[in-house]
């Protein structure tokens, strides 16, 4: 069987300030594209959402950034480039320096990211001492990546179980950190947590993108969420961008018929109800 490969036209690099600049990519498993993506970029600092129900292709995006769609089968065409490089014809061993030090995915369930025999310490640590840290490096590394997210450096003493979903994705988070990673592709990052929990995750996100300019792609289905914490909302449906609009132009008057049925899905963004709703409610609670 052939390997698949990745075929890359010249691609354009996007904006002066985009981190992540995507034009004309492709996806594809058989003979038609599952993704078809004109454009999409990320800039300096900035926090995209890309929203969409499921199917729509918003995982595949964020995977192929990671160069992890290959393994998966896909085939690319098209541009990727990450500060102004070409990550489609670039090697696997080089991408895999870029995944553990420049790009970090924030996966959706944290505790099948990490292996559950090993203290979040040791995970930390290892992974910094391959990257070439001494064993004291590594430890004050890790526990500065912790206080990064609000964790003591306690934690670093326990196992993935004795900790609550949101101080695991927080300790993700900051084995990304420590890595050095300044662009996080965070993948439904709070989807598997409460909602309380949910409102810190997404608070940490926003404090350090204010504080140490992080640029962050969040994937999610949860419009709400995105409406929340990104500065501009990409919505796709059939593996295809529909509207990329700055959010509150975005969620108050939708290009696009389909971004309007998500905005009335969510309670909190769709339309307030009118007189005549407003009254049957009254009617209803008396
Ligand atoms: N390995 C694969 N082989 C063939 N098709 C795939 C593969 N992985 C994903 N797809 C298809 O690609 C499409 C987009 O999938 P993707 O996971 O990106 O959707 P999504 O928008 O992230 O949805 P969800 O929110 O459910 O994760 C889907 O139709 C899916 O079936």
């Amino acid at each position: 069987m052939t390997e698949p490969t990745s075929t890359t036209g010249t691609g354009n690099p996007g904006p002066p300030h985009s981190r992540l600049a995507i034009s004309g990519l492709t996806i594809s498993f058989g003979s038609t594209p599952t993704v078809y993506l004109d454009s999409l970029t990320v800039g300096d600092g900035e926090i995209v959402g890309l929203a969409g129900e499921s199917g729509a292709g918003k995982s595949l995006t964020g995977l192929s950034v990671l160069g992890l769609t290959p393994r998966m089968g896909a085939w690319l065409t098209g541009s990727i480039r990450l500060d102004g490089r070409e990550l489609l014809t670039l090697p696997e061993r080089e991408l895999r320096r870029l995944r553990g030090g420049t790009m970090a995915l924030i996966p959706q369930s944290p505790a099948s990211a990490f292996n559950p025999l090993l203290r979040v310490g040791t995970v930390i640590t290892r992974a910094l001492r391959l990257h070439g840290d001494t064993r004291a490096q590594a430890r004050q590394r890790a526990e500065a990546a912790l206080e990064r997210v609000r964790l003591s450096k306690e934690h670093l003493r326990r196992y993935p179980h004795q900790l609550s979903g949101g101080q695991l994705q927080r300790v993700a988070i900051a084995l990304a950190l420590a890595l050095g990673a300044r662009f996080l592709i965070a993948d439904e990052p709070t989807s598997a947590l409460d909602v309380t929990v949910q409102a810190e995750i997404l608070q940490l996100l926003e404090r350090l993108r204010a504080e140490e300019g992080l640029s962050i792609l969040m994937v999610s289905h949860d419009l709400a969420a995105l409406a929340g914490l990104c500065d501009r909302i990409v919505v796709m449906r059939d593996g295809r961008v529909v509207e990329d609009r700055p959010t509150l132009e975005l969620v108050t008057s939708p290009n696009d018929p389909y971004t309007e049925e998500l905005i009335d899905a969510v309670p909190q963004l769709g339309p307030a109800p009118g007189p005549a709703e407003a009254g049957r409610a009254g009617t209803d609670d008396a």
